[in-house]
């Protein structure tokens, strides 16, 4: 596999649990080849930091060129900087680099100011430095509640307060912002951080764990968010990944010296319960982060399996009654992009039709038409999660479907307690126009060992007769199609064969 090249530009921790030395290992552990620039050169054990060294600006610099001339960036981590100047010579470079590079590196800045000793590490012309310059050419700045005061001059001491300390380093010039909540005193029973690009917010919320150790975490969880965008995740997974991993790295720590143990470098995260939960709008911590919204009261209606089989989707009745009479149990009406009014008669001749053949019949999008007529279930996209009345659909008692095209969407969707997740797309597909990258298997692997054994999970996109035996093989209980069955030659009997690939000897023939 081809390793994305990250940087780190930090210090040199000679105790080896923060700075480069956990730079280097979480960039290995998400995936990416780790080039260093070292800032400067620290002498400190788990106890104390005894010495703090600048390394000359030319070597600093030298060490950039040399990087530069031949191992550009995919992602760029920086954290310790010494001195005001180091900051001052990084923005221009990294300026430089957004200028000539094909590809622009993602920036993510760490700014480290004071190690968890209490000990300065920088001289008093850093935060000027920062907050002119450099905070300009970052996509993405990781205060903890301390660092965000140091820069904004905010104290973080309520939502309304954390809100304005992040707006203040956006608009000195920063992407985003992610404001770490392990140093925040509220809430106190759980670590909330927060992300804010200017127009969107995430708030990702885990119990706050009980461990003397964690020496290194905010070098982590920075390299690991530029290590995700340098694999091509999209920020919202970068965050989500970043801080499972820093969970599990937390309940791993031990010591090493006599001080405070290092954040675990455990590999890629992948027990369900080291990942975050996303604060949704009309939970309990919702209200009181001051999200506005509803949560559905309770649980959909649970399927009767956690593996639904083939299932195809499908734009005519004609296609659902050919397909029932085939044996086929679990299928979906999309019809795209027409009124209530144009699709009611539709609608209710495929819910007949569904009962007749009890099976598992999906209405995609129309959900008013889908409770008016009682139908088996909705499917519903990302984007209806915020304007459909989710709980009229479950109080009504339908089955609720949701796409999700990710880790951030999945866990956010996990909140709202569906029936079933649609993972997708897996392959490039034609049907339709993607605004997200296609997962591959690799990812829908991760995907089907995180969540399988909460939810019955559906794999969807590109998925041609060829590529069923591999999406089946990731343990996916079910394989949504639209063109493999719509455009193939022989409809019936790829149905057939189909029904027998993904459902062996559970395919209900007639
Ligand atoms: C099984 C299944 N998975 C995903 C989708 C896509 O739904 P959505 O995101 O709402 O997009 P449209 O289908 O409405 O274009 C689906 N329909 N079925
Ligand atoms: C509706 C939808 N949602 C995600 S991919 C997709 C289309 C799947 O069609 P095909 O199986 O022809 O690629
Ligand atoms: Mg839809």
């Amino acid at each position: 596999m081809n390793r994305p090249i990250v940087w780190t530009i930090a210090g040199s921790d000679s105790g080896g649990g923060a700075g480069i030395q956990a730079d280097l290992h979480t960039i290995k552990a998400f995936g990416g080849h780790g080039c260093s620039v070292i800032s400067s050169i620290t002498a400190q054990n788990s106890v104390t930091v005894s010495m703090v060294e600048p390394v000359l600006m030319q070597v600093f610099t030298s060490q950039l060129a040399a990087l530069e001339s031949d191992m550009q960036a995919g992602a760029i981590k920086i954290g310790l900087l010494p001195t005001g100047l180091h900051a001052e010579v990084l923005a221009k470079h990294l300026q430089e680099y957004r200028r000539q590079w094909p590809v622009k590196p993602y920036v993510v800045l760490d700014p480290v100011a004071v190690a968890s000793s209490g000990r300065a590490m920088a001289d008093a012309n850093l935060l000027p430095a920062l907050q002119r310059q450099l905070l300009q050419q970052v996509d993405l700045v990781t205060p903890n509640a301390l660092e965000l005061e140091a820069l904004s001059g905010i104290v973080p001491d309520s939502p309304e307060g954390l809100r304005a300390g992040a707006a203040a380093l956006l608009a000195a010039g920063a992407g985003a912002v992610l404001v770490k909540g392990g140093h925040l005193t509220w809430p106190a029973e759980q670590a909330v951080d927060y992300y804010t690009d200017g127009e969107r917010e995430i708030w990702l919320a885990s119990p706050r764990l009980e461990t003397a150790h964690g020496h290194g975490t905010g070098c982590t969880l920075a390299s690991a968010i530029a290590t995700a965008i340098a694999q091509d995740y999209p920020i919202e997974d970068a965050l989500v990944l970043a801080k499972a991993y820093i969970n599990q790295g937390l309940q791993g720590a031990d010591f090493v010296g006599r001080g405070a143990g290092p954040v675990a470098h455990l590999g890629w995260p992948e027990n369900p319960a080291d990942f975050p939960t996303v604060v949704m709008p009309g939970s309990e911590l919702g209200d009181r982060l001051g999200l506005t919204g509803k949560l559905p009261q309770g649980r959909f209606a649970a399927m009767d399996t956690l593996n639904l089989g083939l299932y195809p989707v499908v734009d005519t009745v004609a296609w659902l009654e050919r397909l029932l009479t085939l044996g086929v149990r679990t299928l979906q009406l999309r019809i795209k992009d027409k009124a209530d009014a144009e699709v009611e008669a539709d609608i209710q001749a495929a819910v007949a039709l569904g009962r007749r053949f009890n099976a598992r019949l999906f209405i995609n999008d129309y959900w008013r038409l889908a409770i008016k007529h009682g139908a088996y279930g909705v499917h519903l996209g990302q984007e209806d999660i915020e304007v459909a009345d989710l709980e009229a659909i479950r109080a009504a008692g339908l089955k609720l479907g949701l796409s999700t095209h990710g880790y951030y969407e999945m866990l956010r969707a996990r909140e709202l307690k569906p029936s079933y997740l649609a993972l997708g797309h897996i392959f490039p597909t034609r049907t339709k126009d993607m605004p997200s990258r296609p997962q591959g298997l690799e990812r829908l692997d991760r995907y089907v060992a995180l969540m399988a054994a909460e939810f019955p999970l559906v794999a969807i996109g590109g998925i041609s007769r060829e590529r069923v035996p591999l999406v089946a093989a990731t343990g996916v209980g079910s394989i949504a199609l639209v063109t493999a069955i719509t455009e193939a030659q022989d409809p019936d009997a790829t149905t057939l064969e189909l029904l027998a690939l993904v459902e062996g000897d559970n395919a209900q023939r007639q």
